[in-house]
């Protein structure tokens, strides 16, 4: 392992253990609030836990276990951060600002300055080397950002939501950016967006209330989520339940079949996702609750693309518009969600 670590932080609620391999990126997600900035602020050294050890390649960041008291400033870690503000600084150019990660590191001008082009030309903005930042757009200034972080050569690269302070059409140069530079790389990324661990990621880790409440290899993760959180960023359904030998029986009492293979043995504690794409809506007046139908109070439409998400607290279902007119959709009413067995996949809880 590169990275182990083990800390809690009381006053923030936080308690979390993980390991991440050498080569390895790993997404961290979760709702606001539940540590992800905590977690890369402890990592880093701006953020003291009360206690728990981690090492980074051997070498220890902190070891506060047993009235120890061991612990290594942020400079020395041998780890870069990467954050949604580039934070370059204004009265260097871009090629100083640049060596200035290897000139921290000690290496002479001469050498910091050899090491900067590499990794502009990296990045592809050797042609911004001369400027200044103020002379830079937001994208051309994060890729200088990039480009600062891994001139500091660091065993571990920190990345707290890099791309979300870009325009919608900048973000995904950049994302590919990454991409190739995560490549081999030691990275944590904390990110609100899926595209980002879907595309940047080997596995993810999700936090809730400062505890890791899932974690695994990215697609799988995303594929079968286990955590309402993690089905919400997927675009899936979730509902919670008991195995049955037909499917399941949710925690409201409502019988789901379902024909799709699963890894639960009846008596076991699933959960159940379905696409919103595979649910169909019925007016409550035909739809007597029971096997395969969920009774709620339609609480708002949502244009998606070419369809209309008719959104409840228990489900969503994906409708064309077509659909949502003959129906006389609208929020505030009350409709039958109904599901098929040969879309709903079961999942061990
Ligand atoms: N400087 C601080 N001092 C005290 N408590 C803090 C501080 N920063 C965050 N917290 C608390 O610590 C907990 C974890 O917050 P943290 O900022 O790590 O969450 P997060 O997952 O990064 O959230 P977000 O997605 O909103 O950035 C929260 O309860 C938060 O209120």
């Amino acid at each position: 392992m590169t990275l182990v670590f083990s800390a809690t932080l009381d006053a923030r609620g936080v308690a979390l253990d993980l390991e991440v391999a050498r080569g390895e990126t790993v997404a961290v997600l979760g709702p606001n609030g539940a540590g992800k900035s905590t977690l890369l602020g402890m990592i880093a050294g701006l953020v003291q836990p009360d206690a728990g050890h981690a090492d980074l390649d051997g070498a220890v960041l902190f070891d506060l276990a047993g009235g120890r008291g061991r612990w290594t400033p942020p400079h020395a870690r041998g780890v870069s951060t990467l954050t949604q503000d580039a934070d370059l600084f204004p009265h260097l150019s871009v090629l100083e600002n640049v060596a200035f990660g290897a000139r921290s590191k000690g290496l002479g001008r001469r050498r910091a300055q050899e090491i900067a082009r590499h990794w502009l030309d990296e990045v592809e903005a050797t042609e911004l080397a001369q400027r200044r930042p103020s002379e830079l757009s937001g994208g051309q200034a994060q890729r200088v950002a990039i480009a600062r972080a891994l001139a500091a050569d660091p065993h571990l690269l920190l990345l707290d939501e890099p791309l979300s302070a870009l325009d919608v059409a900048v973000a995904p140069t950049i994302r590919r950016t990454l991409l190739r530079v995560l490549r081999e790389r030691t990275a944590i990324i904390v990110t609100h967006d899926v595209l980002d661990a879907l595309t940047l990621a080997d596995r993810v880790i999700v936090l809730s209330e400062g505890r890791i409440v899932e974690e695994g290899p990215t697609r799988a993760t995303f594929a079968r989520p286990r955590t309402g959180f993690t089905a919400g960023l997927a675009g899936l359904n979730l509902l919670t339940g008991i195995r049955t030998a037909e499917g399941m029986i949710t925690d409201a009492g409502i019988v789901i079949r379902s024909t799709l293979p699963t890894d639960a043995a009846v008596h076991d504690r699933v959960v159940a996702t379905v696409r919103p794409g595979d649910v169909a809506v019925a007016s409550a007046a035909t739809t007597t609750p029971g096997v395969d139908r969920i009774l709620a109070t339609v609480l708002d439409l949502e244009p998606r693309g070419d369809l209309i998400r008719v959104r409840s607290d228990t489900i969503s279902a994906d409708l064309a518009p077509a659909e949502v007119a003959d129906g006389d959709l609208e929020p505030g009413m009350r409709v039958g969600y109904v599901l098929r067995p040969e879309t709903v996949t079961i999942t061990r809880a």
